[in-house]
């Protein structure tokens, strides 16, 4: 070999350590950022338990049973006829918050401020619809000075600038935003994991997941430390962990809750439409916390929010429906628990004097890959990666990532080839590719006119078909997966 040929590989070898050593220190940084994070996070939660003693200690004979066991609906009347004090309430929630996230690891973070605003609420005469109730909410949700993680790295210790529009109408409403939850890196995931705060469990079965994204809010209010929760939702994030935990959620129609000022995983993306919604141990719950929202504040504070406040007039009839139900739309499959349940409540609503219609929603399978993961998708995964530019990968996306990873040509290869034995993995290959702008709008028309003006719209619409006036379904045709990758 040469001087020169030698001198050259020198120079490689030399690069490809620099590379290698630079690669080592960053990621050596960045796990001494996650390691302060923890660290943080566990500062946090002993000024919760602090706070909580100092309160347990102060007032010996709060019993806490006949607190935590009230529905949501009995301990908002309670609290505004004053028969229960905001601050029993508030110290006893955090309480069992605190046991409930050393069960389940769900909480990622105190909302210390919480304390200054229970005060303030407890001065106030005017007492709203939440008035002293807690709220916990998802992490994701920016609540001002601190971080919306996503539960990567390169988002902490970025505190929000001020509350979102949603916090700050819970906070008109009288309700007590105390603690933050967790979620899966990057929101994407049906898994409720990240290097950061770890992985929360199932209150119901500590070796099963709780679901995602929000995972820590399904834990949390499953194990019965918060009794009202706020999440978010693409492609099944409140109604998963709903499902898996045991509780009862709502994914709101896009654009009906505010958004401003909670982080979505993939900005600007328009197919797959984010909804927000609560979540509580019950359907009435729902129908409180929806009331409180839907109010001239979110309005005036949001005014891509269509003023519509919640329909009492629609809501208290007793004019009796025609539901549209289905037990299987033929392509996610439900187990024999999910469809007994389905029967059971078409029986009982047939009971209330209800007319039920059997329906059948259409093209599951395209509406799944072709619209929704080629939505989410349509830039080629570019979005998504950056969220892992310089991150350390959590175990439990890195399928995903994988899958994102793989260039476009390649990807499109690999959908053909594994097409006749794994059909369903080969229409998420072909669906994460690239698309041009003329197929995007394509995508975008097809949503709009045929999906929802031409399919959804008349089955609502009673000049044209039945009147299906809401749909019964079993609520997730998941089952429940064990916890890690
Ligand atoms: C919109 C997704 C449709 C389901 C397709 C399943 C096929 C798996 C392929 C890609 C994975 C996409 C992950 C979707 C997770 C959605 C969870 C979610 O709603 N996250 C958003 C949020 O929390 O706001």
């Amino acid at each position: 070999m040469g001087a020169g040929a030698s001198t050259i590989s020198a120079l490689l070898c030399g690069a490809a350590a620099a590379a290698l050593l630079l690669r080592w220190r960053g990621r050596r940084g960045l796990r001494r950022e996650l390691a302060e994070a923890g660290r943080r996070r566990q500062r946090a939660l002993g000024r919760m338990e602090k706070a909580a003693a100092r309160f347990r200690e102060q007032n010996p004979d709060v019993d806490a049973d006949p607190i935590l066991s009230l529905s949501l609906v009995e301990l908002s009347e309670k609290l505004r006829d004053g028969s229960l004090s905001p601050d029993w309430v508030f110290y006893t929630y955090m309480d069992k918050a605190l046991q409930v996230t050393k069960e389940v690891n769900c909480v990622t973070d105190y909302l210390q401020e919480s304390e200054s605003q229970l005060q303030q609420v407890k001065r106030q005469e005017k007492k709203d619809l939440l008035y002293g109730v807690p709220v916990s909410i998802k992490d994701s949700i920016n609540y001002k000075g601190h971080d919306s993680t996503l539960g990567l790295a390169k988002r902490l210790n970025q505190p929000a600038a001020e509350d979102c529009v949603l916090v700050q109408v819970l906070k008109r409403q009288g309700a007590l935003p105390f603690v933050k939850t967790n979620v899966p890196q990057s929101l994407l995931n049906y898994d409720c994991s990240n290097l950061i705060f770890g992985q929360t469990v199932n209150p119901l079965d500590h070796t099963k997941t709780p679901g995602g994204s929000s995972g820590g809010e399904g834990a949390l209010i499953s194990g019965g430390g918060s009794i009202l929760g706020i999440g978010t939702d693409v492609g099944g994030s409140l109604r998963v962990p709903a499902a898996f935990c045991g509780i009862c959620t709502l994914k709101a129609t896009g654009g009906r809750l505010s958004k401003k000022g909670v982080v979505p995983s993939i900005p600007g993306q328009k197919s797959a439409v984010v909804g927000i919604g609560p979540m509580a141990r019950d359907v009435d719950s729902l129908v409180l916390c929806m009331r409180a929202l839907l109010c001239d504040d979110m309005f005036r504070l949001d005014p891509t929010v269509p003023p519509l406040p919640f329909n009492e007039e629609v809501f208290s009839s007793s004019r009796s429906l025609r539901i549209g139900y289905y037990d299987t739309d033929s392509f996610t499959m439900p187990g024999p628990s999910m469809r007994r349940a389905v029967l059971e409540t078409k029986q009982l609503l047939e009971n209330a004097g209800h007319t039920l219609v059997p329906f059948k929603p259409c093209c599951i399978e395209h509406l799944m890959f072709d619209i929704s993961v080629r939505g989410l998708f349509a830039d080629g995964c570019a979005t998504f990666l950056d969220l892992f530019k310089g991150e350390l990968e959590d175990p439990n996306i890195k399928q995903l990532l994988l899958l994102s990873k793989v260039p476009g040509w390649l990807r499109s290869l690999l959908s053909w080839i594994v097409k006749p034995i794994v059909p369903r993995l080969a229409n998420v290959l072909r669906n994460m590719n690239e698309r041009s702008v003329k197929e995007l709008w394509k995508l975008h028309c097809e949503i709009e006119v045929k999906h929802h003006l031409e399919q959804l719209v008349p089955l609502f619409n009673p000049p044209l078909s039945g009147l299906i006036q809401c749909s019964l379904t079993s609520a997730e045709r998941l089952p429940v997966t064990w916890v890690g990758p």
